[in-house]
């Protein structure tokens, strides 16, 4: 269980920002903070983490106590037993897959644990190469078997997937997924994907400015009940062709681009880049087999 009370003042690209958000996470939860850039998405997990100090605050992890502004309690990042991994793998360049898992080992903890993250993670076979051999995707399995080495209770993804193209992005999830659960972590990953989010996560927190303005399931923050259909998918509007009354909204759902009339009214705050639902009641689709 964490449970996080962080305050702290942030220069923002508009001034002083105060940061100032409460959380409580149950053990085995996989929460997403959702936020625009700016937000402080990343200063949460690094308060957390003990790479940022808060002005103010509480940190409580399963109960023992990270941090405690008024008694003076502030435990070093080493002590902090969380796993990160950031957008930008951060391994180790002279050393190979296999050296860079048993770097991170404790010092009295045994190297079978290496050999089961090698062999989940799908690297047996380059354990002897070196970072700049590998894919993104691999070095990003790499980064997420490292996290995991000391045997973590808390793993913070950073944006881990966001240099990945689609069909990686999932290949990844899915790691991510099986590791969650096979060691029953408690996962904060911060994320801009509405479609990953409603995937990975049971927990959504909308950081806004600094302060969470929305915490629900996914489904919960994403679509309105207006939106309730018997199909919803999410996706990133591409292009928007306005004619008078009606405009054809060209969407990005998954790996497959679809395109859908509105009413021009209806979409009048919608514009390319946005991420948006797309929800239907009233057809009943034709399933054909592909394969
Ligand atoms: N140590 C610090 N002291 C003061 N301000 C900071 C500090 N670190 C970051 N900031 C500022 O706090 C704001 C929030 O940064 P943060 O990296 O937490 O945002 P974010 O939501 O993760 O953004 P992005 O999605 O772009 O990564 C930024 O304006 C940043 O410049």
């Amino acid at each position: 269980m964490i449970k996080a009370t962080l305050q702290k003042t942030l220069n923002s690209a508009e001034g002083k920002m105060l940061l100032d958000v409460s959380m409580d996470l149950e053990q085995g939860d996989f929460v997403v903070i959702y936020g625009n850039s700016g937000a402080g998405k990343t200063s949460i997990l690094r308060m957390i983490a003990g790479l940022l100090l808060p002005e103010n605050g509480t940190i409580e992890v399963n109960g023992s106590t990270w941090f405690h502004a008024s008694k003076k309690i502030n435990l070093s990042p080493q002590k902090r037993n969380i796993g990160i991994v950031f957008q930008d793998y951060a391994l180790f360049p002279n050393m190979t897959v296999e050296e860079n898992l048993n770097f991170a080992l404790g010092k009295n903890q045994n190297r079978d644990f290496v050999e089961e993250l090698l062999n989940l993670m799908e690297l047996e076979n380059l354990r002897g190469q070196r970072p700049q051999n590998l894919s993104g995707g691999q070095q990003q399995r790499v980064a997420l078997a490292r996290a995991l080495v000391r045997k973590p209770e808390i793993l913070f993804l950073d944006e881990p997937l966001s240099a990945l193209d689609h069909k990686l992005r999932n290949r990844l999830q899915d790691y991510i997924l099986q590791v969650h659960k096979k060691y029953n972590l408690t996962t904060i990953l911060v994320s801009h994907d509405p479609g990953e989010i409603i995937k990975m996560a049971n927990r959504v927190l909308v950081l806004e400015q600094g302060k969470i303005t929305k915490i629900g399931t996914p489904l919960e923050v994403f679509s309105s009940k207006k939106l309730s259909g018997k199909f919803q998918f999410t996706g990133e509007v591409l292009a928007i062709d306005r004619e008078s009354l009606v405009s054809i909204l060209h969407i990005l759902i998954g790996n497959n681009v679809i395109k859908t009339v509105c009413s021009t009214d209806e979409i009048l705050n919608i514009s390319a880049g946005d991420k948006v639902v797309v929800a239907s009641k009233a057809f009943n689709p034709v399933v054909t087999k592909i394969e």
